[in-house]
């Protein structure tokens, strides 16, 4: 029988290929190259299918997405860690938490809190810490200090614990913090092995996976007294709390368990793909002065319109900077902190684009080689150019199938706001206060990823730090 155009079979990449390949190469740029070369975006890497096509992916995201849960070698692999919160669950469990935390992200009162608590995180701990290191010249990593920001915000948001992972941990929940990123590494290193392998070790209590138990001890044990003390507040009191923990046993009548899971899930879902966006607008931005003086501007413009002189820019003023918006977008098209969203197939499908997909087969989006595709972006679409967002210095949304950074259909990311809040108030402060120099910057080139589930920037992003003159409306100036 012909085979229609696109079909698994033509864009099939054998074993050798991927043994010659994977020897020389980082498994994201390398599939990246393979998708945006074939001519349907599709490719057929061991019976994994791998697609940049847009079309394809609203057909698994959103049309027939009954037929392309997580599945679970996805479960499995995260169970332990995440039990079946909502990151990690399909079907009634997954609806189930949706509804209730799809209520919560959108309402009113939870982007105040979120700027409230960034209100403190970021000019009580994180802006002092970047005087300290202009002050004294030294070269700080901000990667780092940017996963603890993150850590901490989404803590508050998720069940009001202070981490406080950006001024040391403090005795009382630092345990659990350092247990929490014990184990959230572990579990997400049981992907690049072999499942036999850690199922072992875990059936034999060996090695990281035996650290993995003790760890999670420590996480549930803290989690769990959370959920007891917050259960045990007065009505009133829960009711009148904006993190989700109170949120959720203000709503229903749920476990213990399933609480603590949701939160676990949200912390995991929050940390590392905020703060691995924010390093990259900061690594874009260090190499393109004219893009930071259009952002200073920026945020003059707003300041001046508001008469804002205090120290963190409004939820309505960081609304306004639409600009900033095109920015912060197009370093997450270009580096999607989530570049591959992976999916198993439960009955045999044909994809819009003609490829066969066999029941059990893994499916996997591509985000990172969809902005590189000319078909989707255009020629310049390897190009840093935030313009491409604006129409008329108007923030124009793009189709989130061309763009699946934040996932898309019933399952899109739920944090987004959250994040945008979080990543244009970090960088208006940081940019109105400081001038960031990476360490080693070598023009344009390109930093090495290092991806596993998130695209980090290989061995972190040394700063220099220098104090920039801040320009305050005058009226307010005192
Ligand atoms: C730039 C920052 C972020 C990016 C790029 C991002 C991206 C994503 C992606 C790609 C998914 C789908 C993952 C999958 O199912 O395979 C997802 C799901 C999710 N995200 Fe985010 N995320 C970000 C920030 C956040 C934040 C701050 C939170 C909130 C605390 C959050 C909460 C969630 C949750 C709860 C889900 C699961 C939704 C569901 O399965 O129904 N995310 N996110």
């Amino acid at each position: 029988k012909k085979l229609p155009d696109g079909d698994s079979d033509t864009n099939k990449i054998g074993l050798s290929d991927v043994v010659k390949n994977l020897q020389r190469k980082n498994f994201l740029t390398w599939t990246a190259e393979l998708v945006v070369a074939s001519p349907t975006k599709t490719i057929n890497l061991l019976s994994c299918i791998i697609t940049g096509n847009p079309k394809n992916v609203e057909h698994i995201l959103k049309t027939n997405f009954e037929n392309y849960p997580k599945g679970n070698d996805f479960v499995n692999l995260l169970e332990d860690f995440l039990g079946h919160g909502i990151f990690n669950a399909d079907g009634d469990h997954w609806k189930l938490q949706r509804k209730t935390a799809s209520l919560e992200f959108n309402n009113k009162t939870i982007r105040n809190f979120i700027l409230d608590n960034l209100d403190r995180e970021v000019v009580g701990r994180f802006l002092p810490l970047l005087s300290k290191a202009a002050a004294s010249g030294e070269s700080i990593d901000l990667q780092d200090l940017l996963d603890r920001l993150a850590f901490d915000n989404v803590c508050k948001v998720a069940f009001d614990v202070d981490a406080a992972r950006l001024v040391g941990d403090t005795a009382e929940v630092g345990r659990f913090v350092w247990a929490f990123e014990t184990a959230a590494g572990i579990s997400i290193k049981r992907f690049q092995q072999p499942r036999f392998l850690w199922k072992l070790r875990r059936a034999l209590n060996l090695g990281e996976e035996r650290r993995l138990k003790e760890e999670l001890a420590v996480v549930n044990e803290f989690a769990t007294k959370v959920v007891k003390e917050r259960k045990g507040r007065k009505r009133e009191e829960i009711e009148g709390s904006d993190d989700l923990l109170s949120r959720f046993i203000a709503e229903g009548d749920f476990s213990d368990e399933f609480l603590r899971d949701i939160v676990i899930s949200f912390v995991l879902a929050g940390r590392d793909t905020t703060s691995t966006a924010m390093a990259w607008i900061f690594w874009a931005l260090s190499t393109r002065p004219e893009v930071q003086q259009k952002i200073l501007e920026e945020i003059a413009s707003v300041r001046s319109r508001s008469g804002n002189a205090g120290e963190m820019l409004t939820l309505d003023e960081l609304r306004e900077m639409e600009y900033l918006h095109a920015v912060v977008s197009e370093t997450l098209r270009l580096y999607p902190p989530v570049p591959m969203q992976q999916r198993v197939c439960m009955r045999d499908d044909v994809l819009p684009d003609g490829t066969r997909v066999k029941r059990g087969w893994s499916v996997m989006s591509h985000s990172y080689a969809m902005a590189r595709t000319e078909g989707i972006w255009g020629e310049d679409c390897k190009e840093f150019n935030p313009e491409r967002w604006l129409q008329n210095g108007s923030f124009q949304p793009k189709n989130p199938y061309r763009f699946p950074v934040f996932h898309a259909g019933p399952r899109t990311c739920l944090g987004k706001e959250m994040a945008y809040i979080q990543m244009k108030a970090v960088v208006a402060s940081v940019m109105e206060r400081f001038e960031i120099a990476v360490v080693d910057e070598d023009g344009e080139r390109e930093r090495e990823i290092e991806y596993l589930i998130t695209m980090r920037i290989k061995g972190g992003l040394p700063v220099q730090v220098r104090t920039r003159e801040r320009h305050l409306p005058e009226e307010r100036k005192d």
